[in-house]
């Protein structure tokens, strides 16, 4: 079976990320490519490592240019979404990279995108318990933040396992592709280079919510997170650095229990051997994330890091395992673990 996917922001960071995985894809034909500012430009113009499609044109982003395909990837500024899927057939298996239908709640979306909700669609972290199998045959799919994958595959299993306390606490360094490519004055290199710093401080985040909304859906009773987001000097990768409190009882073999209970088979996600941290380098380019996780006797508290490449596992890789789950297709078809070192 081959399907025909368009790409709508290819222009963008995120949308050559999805270029690169289809690229390598065995079943899917590339269609048409989709941006704003950019169109009517070849796409080698604008995503140079993606020499396969560098004489293709950048159309405008429009239904009918998005028309006619089975599979359309929408990898668009926050708050565009909604209007484009709503021009294409209920058949489309639309996969949204964007954060317009992540959140269940809509005064919480408004608290903090400021905009009208537009709704919600199946979450694509098919990690979490029963959700891959609300991907299953979905037509609209909702790809999560990259904050959010790196801090649910890093705290789901304490709370699936009944270990965790409500009060989460996360400090994650994001790389600067995160920011997306339209230029900002803070994100100069002489600005980024050789500095971290943090932003969004004090529970703004807009990445908050979500973790919270999810956590506690694993968790059965809400969990609030206390997120603090940091810059790093360098393109890809977030490293996640979260914790919990341990509840009375829980002791290092049922943490490491429920980790290998949550996370073994996962084909994305490796737990990995005691003693052994997460690194941004080990995840480069690959759809994997990797996860450690020890018991802080002295503190209380469970402590979870995880890391991933906020532009594979973190959006476009994300987005294809879930085309792939949709479509029924083998779940990693197209996706590699394997990173790039040094
Ligand atoms: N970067 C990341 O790590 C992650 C990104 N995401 C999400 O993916 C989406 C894209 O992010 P990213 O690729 O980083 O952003 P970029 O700024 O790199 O790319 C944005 C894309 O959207 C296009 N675009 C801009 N304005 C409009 C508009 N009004 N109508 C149609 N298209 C428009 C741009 O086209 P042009 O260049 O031609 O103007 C470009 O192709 C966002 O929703 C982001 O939140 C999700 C997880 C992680
Ligand atoms: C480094 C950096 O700036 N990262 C972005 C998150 C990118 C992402 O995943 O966000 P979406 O919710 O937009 O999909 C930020 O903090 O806003």
């Amino acid at each position: 079976m081959t399907v025909r996917a368009a790409v709508a922001g290819a222009s963008g960071y995120a949308g050559g990320e999805l270029l690169r995985l289809l690229l390598a894809h065995p079943g899917v034909e590339i269609g048409a490519l989709t941006g704003q500012s950019s169109a009517g430009l070849r796409l080698g113009a604008l995503q140079p490592h993606l020499a396969p499609l560098a004489e293709r044109e950048v159309l405008p982003t429009t239904a009918e240019a998005l028309a006619g395909h089975d599979v359309v990837f929408l990898a668009l500024p926050h708050g565009h979404s909604a209007a484009v899927a709503e021009r294409l057939g209920e058949d489309t298996l639309v996969v949204d990279c964007g954060a317009d239908f992540r959140l269940s709640d809509a005064a919480v979306w408004e608290a903090f995108y400021g905009t009208p909700h537009a709704g919600s669609w199946p979450y694509g972290l098919p990690e979490l318990p029963g959700v891959r199998a609300t991907l299953a045959g979905a037509r609209r799919i909702a790809v999560p933040g990259c904050y959010p994958t790196a801090v649910l595959l890093a705290l789901f299993p304490a709370y699936a396992g009944g270990l965790a306390g409500p009060e989460a606490v996360v400090v994650a360094a994001s790389g600067t592709s995160g920011a997306g490519r339209a230029p900002r004055a803070d994100l100069l290199g002489s600005e980024v280079m050789g500095s971290m710093r943090p932003y969004g401080v004090g529970g703004g985040h807009r990445h908050t919510p979500e973790m919270a909304q999810y956590l506690g859906g694993v968790a059965g009773r809400p969990v609030s997170v206390s997120f603090t987001p940091t810059l790093a000097p360098m393109p890809r990768g977030i490293l996640a650095t979260c914790s919990a409190p341990a509840l009375p009882g829980a002791g290092p073999d049922d943490v490491r229990a429920a980790y290998e209970k949550a996370l073994g088979d996962e084909p994305f996600v490796r737990l990995l051997p005691e003693g052994q941290w997460p690194s941004t380098a080990a995840v480069y380019g690959s759809n994997a994330a990797q996860v450690q996780v020890a018991l802080d006797p002295a503190a209380g508290r469970i402590v979870a890091i995880s890391a991933i490449d906020n532009l594979t596992k973190g959006t476009a890789g994300a987005a294809v395992q879930c085309m792939n789950l949709a479509l029924g297709l083998p779940e990693p078809l197209g996706l590699s673990t394997i990173g790039v070192a040094p």
